[in-house]
């Protein structure tokens, strides 16, 4: 069976992307029984991006590349989302992400950014004191909350001194009153919130929020905010997302770094064994909002047909 390709001109690129372009070349092969396969050749600090399955890739050649055109990305929407409604509801995940989201605490976002009209809170928090280490909270507040004017009563952060169960509980109580004031925008097509963007990291496992491989949880269709108590990764008692919210999000990203997790940027990206038991970041698929994957080039080496030159 042959494998037909075909080029693809860069101005089908997202323009972000290809303003940052170097020397990229980028083929998309198209075979009867494999489907559509992306080859990307990546030279010199070139990063690149092409749609597939809805999903936009985009891969860097490092991550201090991926962090600037992240940072470029999330002001941009920031931007867009205050024009369009005075205010920008984020939410944020912990772990690798926050230092990856670290330039906007530098020029220019630190001034360009209206940091009086977002409304923050976190896709997932570990049941812990706020002044804990593995507070989600607690790193993104000292990595980049406390370096720029945010509004402090716009900080929303979990109740860290009820149960998992309870805070899981208050959390929607309190993002139930900000959909009702607009402050979080409403889904068209169901009741859930639509947040402007959701940032979402994902662990080795495919985990992405706290929403891990096999849990109960994923199959959550009611409520928008649960809890688990047996997280495989520590510490066990967290509160997060469920799909249903961040399926309805305007704007969802899954940023990934790292050889570690290639395998499972592979088998996610690649959808290899569709009918294998999803990996939860294989369900992020906003209903009608925008996903974008930003990866490195370790986190992409594992992709079907991706071939780095330097
Ligand atoms: O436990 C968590 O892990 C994921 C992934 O973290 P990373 O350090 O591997 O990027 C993170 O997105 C989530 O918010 C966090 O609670």
């Amino acid at each position: 069976m042959g494998i037909y390709k075909q080029s693809v001109d860069t101005h089908l690129l997202p323009p972000s992307s290809v303003s940052s372009f170097s020397t990229v070349s980028l083929s998309l092969s198209l075979s009867p029984t494999l489907g559509a396969v992306f080859h990307f050749v990546v030279r010199s600090m070139a990063l690149c991006g092409a749609k597939k399955d809805g999903r936009e890739l985009k891969i860097y050649e490092n991550t201090d590349e991926l962090s600037t055109d992240l940072a470029d990305y999330i002001a941009e929407l920031s931007e867009n989302s205050v024009k369009e409604r005075g205010v920008f509801a984020i939410a944020l995940s912990g772990g690798s992400l926050i230092s990856l989201i670290c330039k906007l605490c530098e020029a220019p976002y630190n001034k360009t950014v209206d940091w009086a009209k977002w409304y923050i809170f976190w896709a997932d928090e570990r049941v812990v004191a706020k002044s804990h280490a593995d507070s989600n909270y607690k790193l993104a507040k000292d990595g980049i909350l406390s370096k720029v004017p945010v509004i402090p009563s716009h900080v929303h952060s979990i109740n860290d001194t009820v149960s998992a169960e309870k805070a899981a509980e208050d959390y929607e109580f309190v993002i139930r009153q900000l959909v009702r004031t607009r402050v979080i925008n409403v889904s068209d097509i169901c009741d859930c919130p639509k947040f402007d963007l959701i940032l979402l990291g994902m662990g080795p496992d495919g985990h992405v929020a706290s929403l891990f491989p096999g849990h109960s949880v994923l199959d959550e269709k009611e409520q928008w905010v649960t809890f688990i108590t047996d997280s495989p990764k520590p510490p066990p008692e967290r509160i997060t997302f469920t799909l249903p919210v961040i399926n309805s999000a305007s704007n969802v990203a899954v940023v990934v770094t790292g050889g570690s997790k290639a395998d499972a940027v592979h088998l996610v990206v690649d959808d290899v064994e569709p009918d294998h038991p999803s990996l939860p970041a294989k369900l992020v698929q906003p209903t009608k909002g925008n996903l974008v994957w930003f990866l490195d080039k370790a986190a992409a080496s594992k992709l079907d047909g991706t071939k780095f030159s330097e």
